[in-house]
């Protein structure tokens, strides 16, 4: 960066030459004039703040209006450059609008641009990043390419030692952002944006049903979507967390008297629990997907940081335009191969005793179709009285709070599945075959086509596309030509990227961990909800420390611990890792905090949390 703005710097130099000669040329005795132009430049394209005590502005108009108002061609220079700065200074379009701060119930209304109120909004139509530059050959059946590419035959533990709670988040974030109608899978039922749809719904309907329309509760341990009830219990425990710090935050504004009714304390509310979820998902997930807690860095990845002024050189970036979530990405957030062994069981059990069968992955569609509705209109109206893994409410309606805190922990214990070839659990066979033909029915990409979409070089082999040369073998017999391969079987074959090191830590195939990324950042940056309009004002002057416990330093910049310590009060030791670092496995993260070259792996206690005086 630093090399960049010295060689502009350079540049800008020559230009500036050739303007000092043209003044000096005409006037003499202009040295401070000449300064003050420099610096109209150096603030015009490098953004310097300007000590406006200083009059350059006032002597600037003089010059322009008198001293040189006989040397038309310098004043329109000047001019220029100063009529560029002025508008610059203005965001266009606005970035925010006035009273204007609360998130729709459906999804709309996400963009501050006006003429796309509707982006994003739940019940839209998938958007479509890209399409197949020329016709499929024959493509094999569906079911072939799950049998022989991507089947689990022996799990494969992720090398990188991620735990099931890092995919236990992933799953409420796709749970979020997709809901295929299965009658129609080119509809989306939910909004497009990280908004915790999991917990609010996608409607007026469901927010009716959770919320207690008093000071902006929601019902104890409530949320909105059934199908995190048919996940592993370590999902709707998080959820669960959510769902409480909701309370927690509402109860807070409640208190400090600024709010009375009920609509206003729920958004404002809602609004800060979409922030801390995203800071989790900022300062949690993605710094161990991309491996920084190997570093004593502070740095992460933040796509919500404002780069919104023009200036001369760069274009602005903008925020809060709206989002609309594509197909393909529905496809790479697919990560059914890291689904741990034993949570591996218990989807296969829940299966087996929803569709009344003994070989789930033998059901047809349409049995599944039905059998899974069937479920969930079983299920009691108010989401108050759901339950999950057999767990029980209290009189007050909450389940234990060692019961929530125990479904985490233990995620925190399980080693997740490996990506690549034949990771895939058997009882997701018709989920996957399903999915396979969807794609062709909406003419998905081929893996290639996308991977020119992304500017990535396309694969030229199979032996190029998968390290694994059995699988090359594999996709050489059913596809033929490496030109052929789909996209979602390509993604699901391809080779990973390295473990255990900084940028890559998931050790994703190598086309997701490219396109997750561009995903992620749109859709973040795209939601007015994350950037301009979670300004202070709208979140109550809102302390993002009101949750904080002393051991800040110990998370190394994490913060989901906070939230498992309010919401789950005495379940974890002060310094516990299951707290303080849940993604990785207690024994993995000691080995990732020593790599820092500090002492922070010392201060952390690695032994699993005594739940048993709790129960
Ligand atoms: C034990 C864990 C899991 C189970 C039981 C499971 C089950 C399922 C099922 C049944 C579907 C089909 C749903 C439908 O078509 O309505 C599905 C789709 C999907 N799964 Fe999973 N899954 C698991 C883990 C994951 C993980 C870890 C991810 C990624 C982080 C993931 C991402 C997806 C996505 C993106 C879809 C498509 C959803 C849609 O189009 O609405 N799943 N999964
Ligand atoms: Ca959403």
């Amino acid at each position: 960066m630093e090399s960049k703005k010295f060689s502009l710097k350079t540049a800008l130099s020559s230009a500036y030459g050739d303007l000092k000669n043209e003044i000096s040329k005409h006037f003499e005795d202009s040295e401070q004039e000449l300064k003050l132009v420099h610096e109209l430049i150096q603030t015009a394209i490098f953004q310097e703040p300007i000590d406006d005590s200083k009059f350059a502005m006032e002597h600037l108009i003089k010059l322009m209006s008198a001293k040189y108002s006989t040397h038309p061609e310098i004043v329109n220079l000047l001019e220029r450059l100063f009529i560029t700065q002025l508008w610059n200074d203005i965001t266009k379009p606005p970035n925010m609008l006035a009273d204007y701060s609360y998130r729709s119930s459906d999804g709309s209304d996400y963009s501050r641009l006006r003429l796309f109120l509707q982006i994003g909004k739940a019940g839209s139509q998938y958007a479509r990043s890209t399409s197949t530059s020329k016709p499929f050959n024959q493509l094999p059946d569906a079911s072939k390419i799950f049998d022989e590419l991507m089947k689990r035959n022996k799990f494969i533990p992720h090398p990188s030692g991620i735990s099931a709670t890092l995919f236990y988040l992933a799953i409420l974030i796709t749970h979020d952002l997709f809901n295929s109608d299965p009658q129609n899978p080119s509809i989306d039922r939910n909004s497009s944006y990280l908004d915790l749809s999991p917990l609010y719904g996608n409607s007026n309907e469901d927010l009716a049903k959770i919320r207690t329309g008093v000071l902006g509760r929601l019902k104890p341990d409530t949320f909105a979507d059934s199908r995190i009830l048919i996940q592993p219990p370590g999902v709707g425990a998080l959820l669960i967390v959510f769902s409480r710090n909701h309370n927690y935050i509402a109860n807070y504004l409640y208190e400090t008297g600024k709010f009375k009714d009920d609509e206003h304390l729920f958004q404002t509310a809602r609004l800060i629990n979409c922030g801390y979820y995203l800071r989790i998902i900022l300062h949690n997930y993605l710094k161990t997907i991309i491996g920084l807690d190997r570093t004593s860095s502070a740095w992460i990845l933040d796509p919500t940081k404002p780069y919104g002024n023009n200036n001369l050189l760069l274009t602005p970036l903008p925020t809060g335009i709206g989002n609309q979530v594509s197909l393909e990405f529905n496809f790479i957030y697919r990560w059914h191969p890291a689904i741990s062994e034993a949570d591996e069981e218990w989807i296969n059990n829940e299966f087996k005793t929803i569709l009344g069968m003994d070989d789930p992955e033998n059901v047809d569609i349409n049995t599944f179709i039905k059998k899974m509705k069937e479920w969930s209109s079983g299920l009691p109206e108010d989401p108050s009285e759901w339950t999950f893994n057999n767990m029980k409410r209290d009189k007050n309606g909450k389940f234990n709070d060692s019961v929530i805190a125990e479904e985490l922990i233990k995620g925190t214990e399980k080693i997740s599945g490996s990506f690549g070839v034949n990771n895939v659990p058997l009882c997701l066979r018709i989920v996957e075959i399903t999915g396979i033909q969807a794609t062709r029915a909406l003419g998905v990409a081929s893996l290639n086509d996308f991977r020119k979409f992304l500017n990535l070089v396309p694969y030229t082999s199979f032996e190029d596309m998968t390290a694994d040369k059995e699988a090359a073998a594999k996709l050489q017999a059913l596809y033929g030509d490496i030109n052929n391969v789909e996209l979602y079987p390509g993604l699901m074959t391809e080779k990973t990227k390295p473990s255990n090191t900084i940028g890559s830590a998931l050790a994703l195939p190598f086309t997701i961990s490219r396109a997750i990324l561009s995903d992620a950042v749109n859709l973040v940056r795209n939601d007015r909800f994350h950037t301009d309009d979670l300004n202070q004002h709208n979140i109550a002057y809102w302390d993002w420390k009101n949750l904080e416990i002393p051991d800040e330093q110990l998370a190394a910049g994490g913060i989901i611990h906070q939230l498992f310590y309010k919401n789950l009060p005495n379940c974890y030791p002060q310094n516990s890792s299951y707290a303080l670092y849940p993604f990785t496995v207690p024994a993995k993260t000691k080995e990732i905090l020593k790599e820092r070259g500090d002492d922070l792996w010392t201060k952390v206690n690695y032994n699993t949390p005594n739940l048993q005086n709790l129960k």
